[in-house]
């Protein structure tokens, strides 16, 4: 999307996707703008059709059926604009902001963790907003103010051409060294804008922990600390807006001085038989008109300059380029045997500190193979790469023979279930949560896949069964009701392969036996990579490797390894003594018991193991 480079190139290609809209609306503008000349004019004509010797009257209402003609067609065209530009701007922001969501999510993950989720789409809603005030500006606080004032300088120059050239000094005088006293408050303005993004941020913030708060009892300690943020803002606020009124103070003491100086020179030419009593009318009125139309004019080209900074920004920040893009010639993979290769991977979030080194693993259609190993090895990485969430710096992933940066990333993601620990539900009803994995499931489907899933037994106590909202988040579940729809929702997808991280980890028995009833289910006739911290998880599987420091030690099943006496059969050990729990939730008596034996070499645990243990955690 090269137009999401500058705002220039923003704005035009949000105009010329509606080109004759605004060429209309460019037309009504100018036509209104012109008209209001030509009302300054006509009454400049009915002055002096009125003040000749002899009046006609037939010259008299000709001239004023042309003021009120006009005015009457300048008020049309104005209110026709306005109208206009309503449409097209609220039609364009419903694009832009489909445009920039469409964009944004195709970011990598990581973009995503490095920014304020509030934030963003607070700027994505306010590119809108930036679109629309900086339309309007152009179109309705600036073009008019030009037409106004080339229209002005033809009439000045027919009454007196003195008074066009000292009228265009001062226009150009008063709009140039307002716009640029106007400027010297931008630091105020950006200073503003910062704290109230900051203090945005921090409500959403707050506002999304609320749980945390309340159970700390910290609402007014956390109103405290808001109160300090809304000052900043609120000072912030004041030091820009007041700016802004000191220069108007400063334009009205001009602007009173001026156009009184202008009626005395024109009072004075008339006096002198120089110029027509209209003439003088119509340089009074002109003269106040275009000293308001240059505060208005300075004011529009000062917001113009800001919009355009913080559309600069916003693009900057939404427009950075996609880090991982589908291939030029990506198709659609064509996963039907569920067949996981992975060849040579290594891959590290920061160049030269590689988590995964040259690992390579084979997964034939259907197997289940679960992936142990201490705390930071490496292990989510490895899902995480077979989803194509990053790019490996070597080696490649292949899923039934196509390597799946071949592939286009969302037929990857329908081919990829995954029940993540944490399973993220939207603030909609169970049914349309669980639909999200594959949109066009009929209800007898996805009520097939809540059934399979073991969550049926508990919709039905929920107080709308299926259309309960679940709460934003998910928050009116438990842990292991929301895993179940996560469950249920790759039950719906029917990709071929499963991803499951750490699925159980975070229950207690009760919920994880249910879970796991339902995961037992999922996994039949899938291929199955699982992370698993409950080594009990993983018995029943086909295969279970063992990585350490991001490369696979072991590759065996489950019950050979246990009897290989190696990493697999170290960790189980540990687990079954307890031992990677944290020394305090451990039977303390024993604990000190064994250290002892340990110490006199009676243990019948060699005590490297702790060693071991401890350097890995
Ligand atoms: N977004 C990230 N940016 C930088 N480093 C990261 C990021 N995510 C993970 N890491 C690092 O990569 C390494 C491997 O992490 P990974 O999550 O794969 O480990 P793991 O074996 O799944 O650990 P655990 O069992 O604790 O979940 C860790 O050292 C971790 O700190």
């Amino acid at each position: 999307m090269p137009f999401l480079k500058s705002p220039a190139r923003f704005l035009l290609h949000y105009v010329t996707r509606r080109p004759l809209a605004f060429a209309l609306l460019a037309l009504l503008v100018v036509g209104g703008a012109s008209s209001a000349v030509g009302v300054q004019y006509a009454m400049k004509l009915l002055i002096d059709s009125m003040t000749v010797a002899a009046p006609s009257h037939a010259a008299v209402y000709f001239a004023l059926a042309a003021f009120v003609g006009l005015v009457a067609i300048e008020n049309g065209l104005v209110r026709g604009a306005a109208m206009l530009l309503c449409n097209i701007t609220v039609a364009s922001g419903v694009r832009i902001r489909l445009d920039m969501f469409h964009y944004l999510t195709g970011h990598h993950i990581g973009f995503f963790q490095n920014q304020r989720g509030g934030s963003l789409g607070h700027r994505v809603g306010a590119l809108t907003g930036s679109f629309q005030a900086l339309t309007h500006r152009i179109l309705m606080e600036i073009t008019p103010p030009l037409i106004a004032f080339g229209g002005a300088l033809l009439i000045f120059l027919a009454i007196d051409w003195r008074m066009a050239v000292a009228i265009t000094g001062i226009f150009v005088a008063a709009s140039t060294g307002l716009v640029f006293l106007g400027m010297r408050g931008d630091k105020y303005h950006k200073a503003f804008a910062r704290a109230a993004s900051e203090s945005g941020g921090e409500l959403v913030d707050l506002v999304g922990n609320i749980a945390a708060i309340k159970s700390f009892g910290a609402r007014r300690r956390e109103s405290e600390r808001l109160a300090g943020f809304f000052q900043t803002e609120a000072a912030a606020q004041k030091r820009g807006w007041m700016f802004v009124e000191r220069i108007r103070v400063l334009h009205d003491v001009a602007l009173v001085i001026l156009v009184g100086g202008a009626l005395v020179w024109a009072v004075e030419r008339w006096i002198a038989g120089g110029i027509t009593a209209g003439d003088v009318v119509v340089v009074s009125a002109m003269t106040f008109r275009m000293l308001n139309g240059s505060r208005d004019l300075a004011m529009a080209l000062i917001d113009t300059s800001q919009q355009f900074s913080y559309l600069r920004e916003t693009l900057e920040i939404v427009g950075a380029p996609h880090a991982l893009e589908d291939a030029p010639d990506a198709v659609p993979l064509q996963a039907t045997e569920g067949e996981v290769r992975i060849e040579g991977l290594t891959f590290g979030h920061h160049p030269g500190r590689p988590v995964l080194h040259d690992l390579s693993l084979e997964v034939a259609p259907g197997q289940k193979i679960g992936i142990v190993g201490p705390s930071g090895a490496g292990k989510s990485t490895i899902l995480q790469l077979v989803q194509r969430l990053h790019d490996p710096q070597a080696g490649r992933v292949l899923i039934d023979g196509q390597p799946i940066d071949r592939v286009t990333q969302d037929s990857l993601h329908q081919a990829v279930a995954v029940v993540p620990q944490e399973v993220l539900l939207f603030h909609r009803s169970i049914l349309e949560n669980i639909r999200f994995a594959r949109p066009d499931a009929t209800d007898a489907e996805v009520r097939a896949a809540a059934e399979a899933a073991h969550c049926a037994g508990f919709i039905a106590l929920l107080p709308k069964g299926y259309d309960t909202i679940v709460g934003e988040r998910g928050t009116n579940l438990s842990g292991g009701q929301r895993q179940r729809i996560g469950i249920a929702r790759a039950f719906l997808s029917k990709a071929p392969i499963v991803l499951l991280d750490e699925a159980t980890s975070a229950l207690d028995t009760g919920s994880e036996i249910e879970v796991q009833q339902a995961l037992d289910a999922l996994m039949a006739h899938r291929t199955v990579l699982a992370v698993a911290h409950r080594l009990s998880t993983v018995v029943g599987f086909d295969r279970v490797i063992v990585v350490e420091q991001g490369r696979i030690v072991e590759d065996g099943a489950p019950l050979s390894l246990l009897r290989a006496g190696g990493a697999f059969q170290r960790l189980w050990a540990l687990q079954a003594e307890g031992l990677d729990a944290p020394i305090e939730r451990r039977e303390f008596p024993r604990f000190v018991a064994g250290t002892a034996l340990r110490m006199f070499g009676l243990s019948p645990r060699p005590p490297l193991r702790l060693v071991e243990r401890q350097a890995a955690g």
